[in-house]
C-alpha cells in the first residue's frame, strides 16, 4: 500500500472512531476538529480530504447550523435545536448523495452510485438507522437506504418521526427542504411526519409500527385518552373533508367553505395549519373563486398559497413563481386554462 494512501485509512479509522464515540457530531464537526490532519488522498483512494470533507454534501458550516445531530433516547439519532427556529425558517437544504436515476434505482444501481462516493460519505450512509439491524449489526447498504426508490439526503435521514410535528420536508428541483412547521425551542427535538395526518393514535401506530418498525411515543400519541378521542375525530374529520372537496368542485362557494373547515380544523389539533396544507387547500380555493369569477376572494386566496409555497418550495421555486405571477394578475390562470 502506497504511503499516502495508509495515512489516509489511519485518519479515516480514527474519524470513524471519533464519529462512533461522539455520536452527535456532524462530519463536518468531525473535520473541523481533525483540522490540520490531514493528508492529500491517492487519486481515486476514496480516502478523506480536506477539500472533500468541506465539499460534504452535508451542510460545512457547523457555526450557524440551528441543528445538531444526536442520540435520542429510544430513536437511534435524531435532530436538536441549537437555538430557537421559528415557524417557517429553512432548517436545511441538501442536495441527495444517492438517487433515483431515470425511475429505477435497483440495487446495483445504487452500490454503483455508492462506490463512486467518498469515503466520508460512505461511513455516514453506513452509520444511518437500518431498520432491518435496530442494534447496528449486520447492516446493508438497501437497508441504511431504507428502500429502492427514491434519494437520501444525509441530514434529512436523521429526523426522527412525531404525529405532532414541527418541521416537515419536501423536494423542490432535485434537492430536499427541511422548513419549520411551528416554533421550536432550543433543544427541542426537531421531528418531521412520515404518515398522513388524517389518521387516529390506533391507525398512526399501526402503519409506523409496520413501515418503520417503532411504537411512537410522540405527544399526540401520549396525551389523555379524552383528549385522544377528541383530537381523533378532528383528523378524521380534516381527512372526510379533504376527500368531499373534489366532489363539490361545481359547487364553488360551497367547496370553499370546505376549504375553511379544514383549514380551521387543523388549528384544533394544537398548532399551526401545516404549511403544504396551506398550499394546496389556497390553491384550490383560488382557482374556486376564480371559476365563479370573485376576484378579490380569488386575490387573497393565492396570496395566502403563494406565501406558504414561499416556506415549502422556497422563492424561486416553480411553484412560488407561478403562484407570484397569479398573485400579480389573478386572472392569468384563466389564460392558463383553468381545470378544477
Ligand atoms: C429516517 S430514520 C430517522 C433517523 C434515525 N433515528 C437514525 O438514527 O438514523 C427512521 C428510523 O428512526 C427511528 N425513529 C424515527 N422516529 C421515531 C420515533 N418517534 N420513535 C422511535 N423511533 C423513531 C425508527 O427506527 C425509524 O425506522
Amino acid at each position: 500500500m502506497a504511503e499516502g494512501a495508509a495515512d489516509n485509512d489511519t485518519w479515516r479509522q480514527e474519524a470513524v472512531q471519533m464519529q462512533k464515540d461522539n455520536p452527535e457530531l456532524t462530519t463536518a464537526q468531525i473535520a473541523e476538529k481533525k483540522k490540520g490532519e490531514l493528508v492529500k488522498p491517492e487519486k481515486g483512494s476514496g480516502g478523506y480530504s480536506k477539500e472533500a470533507r468541506h465539499e460534504s454534501p452535508v451542510q460545512s458550516s457547523v457555526k450557524d447550523l440551528p441543528y445538531r445531530i444526536a442520540p435520542i433516547p429510544g430513536k437511534g439519532l435524531g435532530l436538536i435545536a441549537t437555538r430557537q427556529i421559528s415557524r417557517g425558517e429553512l432548517i436545511v437544504e441538501e442536495s441527495p448523495v444517492l438517487m433515483e436515476r431515470q425511475g429505477f434505482m435497483g440495487f446495483s444501481q445504487i452500490q454503483e452510485q455508492f462506490d463512486q462516493l467518498e469515503a466520508s460519505v460512505q461511513d455516514q450512509i453506513m452509520d444511518l438507522h437500518d431498520k432491518n439491524a435496530p442494534d447496528g449489526n449486520g447492516k446493508t447498504l438497501l437497508g441504511g437506504v431504507g428502500s429502492s426508490n427514491g434519494a437520501l439526503c444525509l441530514v434529512i435521514s436523521r429526523a426522527n418521526h412525531s404525529c405532532i410535528n414541527n418541521c416537515y420536508h419536501g423536494w423542490v428541483d432535485g434537492r430536499e427542504r427541511l422548513f419549520c412547521d411551528a416554533d421550536i425551542a432550543s433543544g427541542e427535538e426537531i421531528c418531521t411526519n412520515y404518515i398522513q395526518w388524517h389518521l387516529t393514535t390506533d391507525q398512526r401506530q399501526r402503519e409506523l409500527q409496520t413501515q418503520f418498525g417503532f411504537a411512537c411515543d410522540c405527544p399526540a400519541c401520549m396525551q389523555a385518552e379524552s383528549l385522544q378521542k377528541k383530537h381523533d375525530a378532528i383528523r378524521l374529520k380534516i381527512g372526510q373533508l379533504d376527500q368531499s372537496i373534489p366532489e363539490l368542485y361545481p359547487m364553488p362557494s360551497k367547496a370553499v367553505a370546505l376549504v375553511e373547515q379544514v383549514l380551521s380544523l387543523y388549528e384544533k389539533l394544537g398548532r399551526p395549519i401545516p404549511y403544504v396544507a396551506e398550499v394546496r387547500h389556497c390553491y384550490d380555493a383560488f382557482q374556486l373563486s376564480l371559476s365563479e369569477r370573485n376576484i378579490p376572494a380569488a386575490k387573497r386566496w393565492i396570496q395566502r398559497a403563494y406565501a406558504a409555497s414561499l416556506i415549502t418550495d422556497g422563492p424561486s421555486s416553480p411553484q412560488a413563481l407561478r403562484f407570484e405571477r397569479f398573485v400579480k394578475n389573478p386572472l392569468s390562470r384563466l389564460q392558463d386554462g383553468l381545470c378544477i
